[in-house]
C-alpha cells in the first residue's frame, strides 16, 4: 500500500502554508487580488495621521483656505478605500470558502480510501471532526498569516517608516523594544500548540459519546443504560472543560505580556514625545501625527502576539489532519504517479478461476487505527501461538458458473475469507485475485467485478429507488422492478405508502431485518458482477423466503455465469452447492458436496448438520 505524500506528523507552517497555498489552485491570483483589497483599511490607518499632520500644520500657519480641499480629498479616498476593502473582504471570504470544500474533499475522499479495518477501527465522530472542524481551523490559517498578520505587519512598518520621517531616534528607539511583544507567544508556541490538538482530540471524544448515545438509543432504553451513557458523556465533557480552561490561562497568559509589553512601548514613545514638544524640539502637527501613530504601532503589536498564538493553536488542529492525511490508502493503481491501471479481464479462461487466494496469510492489526497505520508492524508467522495469524498458507480457487458455501464455527475465519475475496481486506502475504485482478495492485478495480452482501447491510437515508441506484446509477425503473422481484422485495415495496420513492430513515431503520437484507440482495442484483458473496446475506429471512430468494439467485447466476460464493447459518441454503468448504480456526479442513461431507461420522459439516437437524445436538459446536 502506498503512503500519502510528506507532511510530517506535527506540522510546521512552513510546511503548511505552502500546502495550503497549492490547494488553492487556480483560485491563487483572485486570493492574492482579495488579500491585496483588504489592505485598503491600512491606507485609511496610515491617511488619518498625515491628514491630521496635515490639518493642524495648517491652522498652525494660517492656511485656512486649503483646509476643505484636504478634507474633501480625504472623504473621497476614503470612501474608495472602504468600497474595495468590502470588496476584498467578500473575495477573501469566497475564496477561504473555496479552499475549505477542497481540502474537505481531499479528506473525505482520503477517508474513503482508507484501508476498511483501519477505517472501521476509528469512531466515524472523529473521522468527521477532522474533515469538517479541524480542516476549517487550519485552513483559516491562510487568512491569519497573509491577511490579519500580514496587514498589522505593513501597518507596524509604515508607521515605524512615518515616525522615522518625524523624529527618527524615537522611531529606532521603539523599534527596538517591539520583538519584546512577540516573545511570550513565541516561547510558548509548542504548548499552544499542543493544547490545541488536546482540545480537538477531547471534542472528538464529547462527539463520539454524543453519536453513540443518539444511535443506539434502544439499546441504551432496553438496559436502562441511559445513566450509564450520561456519566460517560458527563466524564468527557468534563475533560473539555478543564481543558478549555487550561488553554484559556495559557492563552490569557500570551495576552497579558503581548499588552504589557505593547503598552509600555506606547506610552513611552508618547511619554517621550511629549517631552520632546515641551522643549520645542517637534512641531504641533508632527506631536499629533506621533500621538495616532503610537497607537498605529500599539495594536499590530497586541494583535501579531495574539495572531501568533492563533497560529500555533491552528497547528494542533493540522496534526490531525496530517494523521489522516499521512495514513496509508488502499492498494490503487491511481496512487502510484506511473500506474499501469489493472485491467479486469473480461473474457477470463474457463480452466482459470475466477476468484482464488492464494498462499494466503492474514491477521488484524491488534491495533487498528488511522494513527497507527503507518507504525503497524508486518505480520510474521509467529512462533507465539497466541499471536498467530488467522489465515496461514490458505489457498481456495472458485470457478466460473460455480455455487460455492462456506460453513463453520463462529470465529472460524468464514467473513474473513469473503472479505479478502470481496477485495475489502487486504493479506499480509499472498494474493487475492479477482477475475485476474489483484485486490493489492487496485483494490477497486478488483472490487468493480463483485458483488457483495453483508449480513448487516447499511441504508442511506433517501428513497428505495436511490439505495437500490448506488449499485448501478444508469439501471432503468424496470430493471430495478426485476431485480426488487428476484430478491422477493417488489411486494413489500410496494406495500409502502410511497413505492420505490418511500424515504428511509438513517441506517433504514423504518424497514424490519429481513426487509433491509431482502433490498440488498435486489442491489446486489442489479449491479450484476461476475462473482455473488453472500455473507449470511438471508439470515433475517423466513426459511420460505431465503428459499424462493435463494432460487432466484441461483436462476440469475447460471443464466449470467457468474460465480457465486455464500456463507449461510441455515445449511439447508448451502445444500445443493457444487463445493461446500468447512472451516476451522481459519483452515478449510473439509470440501466436498454435501452428500459427501455428510458421510463421515465425525466431520465438521456432519456434525453441524446433525446438529441443525436435531438429530444428535453437539454443543461444543455451532454454526454461525
Ligand atoms: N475487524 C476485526 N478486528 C479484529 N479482529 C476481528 C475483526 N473481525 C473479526 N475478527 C476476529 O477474527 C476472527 C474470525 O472472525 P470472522 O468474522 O471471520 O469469523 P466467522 O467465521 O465469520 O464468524 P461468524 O460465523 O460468527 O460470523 C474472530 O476471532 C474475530 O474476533
Amino acid at each position: 500500500m502506498k503512503k500519502e505524500p510528506s507532511i510530517s506528523a506535527e506540522p510546521r507552517l512552513r510546511e503548511l502554508i505552502p500546502l495550503l497555498w497549492n490547494k488553492l489552485g487556480s483560485s491563487k491570483l483572485l486570493f492574492s487580488l482579495a488579500i491585496f483589497l483588504c489592505l485598503c483599511q491600512l491606507g485609511i490607518d496610515m491617511i488619518i495621521p498625515y491628514v491630521l499632520e496635515l490639518y493642524f500644520n495648517m491652522l498652525d500657519a494660517g492656511d485656512i483656505n486649503k483646509v476643505s480641499g484636504v478634507i474633501i480629498t480625504f472623504n473621497v479616498v476614503f470612501l474608495t478605500l472602504t468600497g474595495l476593502g468590502l470588496l476584498g473582504h467578500y473575495l477573501r471570504q469566497n475564496n477561504m470558502s473555496i479552499l475549505h470544500r477542497v481540502v474537505t474533499l481531499d479528506l473525505a475522499d482520503h477517508a474513503q480510501r482508507l484501508p476498511l479495518e483501519n477505517a472501521s477501527a476509528s469512531h466515524s465522530a472523529d473521522l468527521s471532526q477532522r474533515i469538517m472542524w479541524d480542516s476549517n481551523k487550519v485552513t483559516q490559517l491562510l487568512v491569519t498569516i497573509f491577511n490579519h498578520m500580514g496587514s498589522q505587519i505593513l501597518l507596524l512598518l509604515f508607521a515605524c517608516a512615518y515616525m522615522l520621517t518625524l523624529h527618527w531616534q524615537v522611531a529606532v528607539g521603539a523599534m527596538i523594544l517591539m520583538p519584546l511583544s512577540l516573545l511570550g507567544s513565541h516561547l510558548l508556541r509548542h504548548r499552544l500548540a499542543r493544547i490545541a490538538k488536546e482540545v480537538a482530540d477531547q471534542e472528538s471524544a464529547v462527539k463520539q459519546s454524543q453519536q453513540d448515545a443518539l444511535q443506539n438509543m434502544d439499546m441504551l432504553r432496553a438496559y436502562n443504560a441511559r445513566d450509564w451513557m450520561t456519566e460517560r458523556f458527563v466524564a468527557e465533557r468534563r475533560k473539555l472543560n478543564a481543558l478549555y480552561m487550561r488553554r484559556m490561562w495559557w492563552q490569557q497568559l500570551v495576552h497579558t505580556l503581548s499588552v504589557t509589553s505593547a503598552l509600555l512601548i506606547a506610552w513611552g514613545t508618547i511619554l517621550f514625545v511629549a517631552w520632546l514638544a515641551v522643549q520645542n524640539k517637534i512641531q504641533l502637527g508632527a506631536l499629533m501625527a506621533f500621538f495616532v501613530l503610537v497607537w498605529r504601532v500599539y495594536n499590530p503589536l497586541l494583535n501579531l502576539g495574539r495572531l501568533w498564538g492563533e497560529a500555533q493553536e491552528a497547528k494542533g488542529a493540522a496534526a490531525r489532519l496530517a494523521t489522516l492525511w499521512r495514513a496509508l490508502k488502499e492498494p490503487s493503481d491511481r496512487n502510484e504517479p506511473n500506474g499501469i491501471p489493472a485491467s479486469v479481464s473480461e473474457e477470463l479462461h474457463p480452466g482459470i478461476p475466477i476468484l482464488s487466494w492464494k498462499n494466503i496469510l492474514f491477521q488484524y492489526e491488534e491495533h487498528a487505527s488511522i494513527q497507527l497505520t503507518e507504525q503497524a508492524a508486518p505480520v510474521s508467522e509467529a512462533s507465539d501461538p497466541a499471536a498467530a495469524p488467522l489465515l496461514q498458507q490458505f489457498d481456495l480457487d472458485i470457478r466460473q458458473a460455480s455455487f460455492t458455501a462456506i460453513v463453520g464455527p463462529s470465529g472460524s475465519g468464514k467473513s474473513t475469507v469473503a472479505k479478502l475475496g470481496a477485495g475489502l481486506l487486504f493479506p499480509q502475504r499472498g494474493i487475492v485475485e479477482i477475475c485476474g485482478s489483484s485486490s493489492l495492485r487496485d483494490a477497486e478495480q478488483a472490487r468493480r467485478s463483485v458483488a457483495y452482501v453483508p449480513q448487516n447491510p447499511y441504508l442511506f437515508a433517501g428513497t428505495i429507488r436511490d439505495n437500490l441506484r448506488l449499485a448501478r446509477p444508469g439501471a432503468s425503473d424496470e430493471e430495478l422492478v426485476e431485480a426488487a422481484r428476484a430478491a422477493e422485495a417488489h411486494a413489500f415495496i410496494q406495500s409502502l405508502p410511497d413505492g420505490y420513492d418511500t424515504l428511509l430513515s438513517e441506517h433504514g431503520s423504518s424497514l424490519s431485518g429481513g426487509q433491509r437484507q431482502r433490498l440488498a440482495i435486489a442491489r446486489a442484483m442489479l449491479a450484476d458482477r461476475p462473482v455473488w458473496i453472500l455473507d449470511e446475506a438471508t439470515s433475517a429471512l423466513d426459511t420460505e423466503t431465503e428459499r424462493r430468494v435463494m432460487d432466484n439467485i441461483l436462476k440469475r447466476a447460471k443464466q449470467r455465469g457468474s460465480a457465486l460464493l455464500v456463507i449461510a447459518h441455515r445449511l439447508s441454503t448451502v445444500q445443493e452447492a457444487d463445493t461446500i468448504i468447512a472451516m476451522e480456526n481459519g483452515e478449510i479442513v473439509e470440501q466436498g458436496t454435501h452428500g459427501e461431507l455428510l458421510a463421515p461420522e465425525s466431520g465438521v459439516y456432519g456434525s453441524l448438520w446433525r446438529q441443525m437437524e436435531g438429530d444428535r445436538p453437539e454443543p461444543a459446536i455451532t454454526a454461525s
